[in-house]
């Protein structure tokens, strides 16, 4: 069902100074920056190998990322698993019984398809599908 890894999804507080610390000092380049109003988060991407680091900041107070970062603090939040057909993903795994957190496919950043399962549905890790056409 699942193709490559096609990012993994970091919560910060400062979006900027996370970006000096994987840009002046790993020497990873970012090539992408985008606010998505739906999540409330502004990310940056920074390609990896055959997949990138996505490093997210919440817009808001009420957003995922911010009561992430309160509940456990920054680090990794969610790894995200490319899929060629996200409807028929997310059928797929309704029919088995995994929760949906999205029950359709949503808008990401660069303009995916994405969909979140339930981390209590996944051995406890926020699991995104990732469509990119
Ligand atoms: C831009 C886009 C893109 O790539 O294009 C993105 O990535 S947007 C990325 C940001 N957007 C999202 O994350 C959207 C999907 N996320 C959500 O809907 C939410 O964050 C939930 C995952 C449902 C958690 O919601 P909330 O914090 O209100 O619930 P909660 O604290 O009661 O959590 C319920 C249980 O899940 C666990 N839990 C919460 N967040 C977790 C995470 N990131 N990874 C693993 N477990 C997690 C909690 O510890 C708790 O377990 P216990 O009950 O055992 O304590
Ligand atoms: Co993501």
């Amino acid at each position: 069902m699942v193709g490559k890894v096609d990012h993994i999804g970091i919560a910060v507080k400062n979006l900027d100074e996370a970006l000096k610390f994987y840009e002046d000092i790993l020497g990873m380049k970012c090539v992408d920056k985008e606010v998505v109003e739906e999540q409330k988060v502004k990310v940056a991407f920074l390609p990896i190998g055959d997949t990138e680091v996505e490093l997210l900041e919440s817009t808001e107070e009420n957003g995922p990322i911010a009561k992430f970062i309160e509940k456990k603090g920054e680090g990794i939040q969610h790894i995200a698993y490319r899929v060629d057909d996200i409807e028929k993903a997310i059928e797929e795994l309704k029919e088995k019984g995994i929760k949906m957190i999205d029950e359709k496919p949503r808008y990401g950043a660069g303009g995916a398809k994405i969909a979140f399962l339930h981390p209590k549905s996944t051995f406890g890790v926020l699991i995104e599908l990732c469509q990119r056409d």
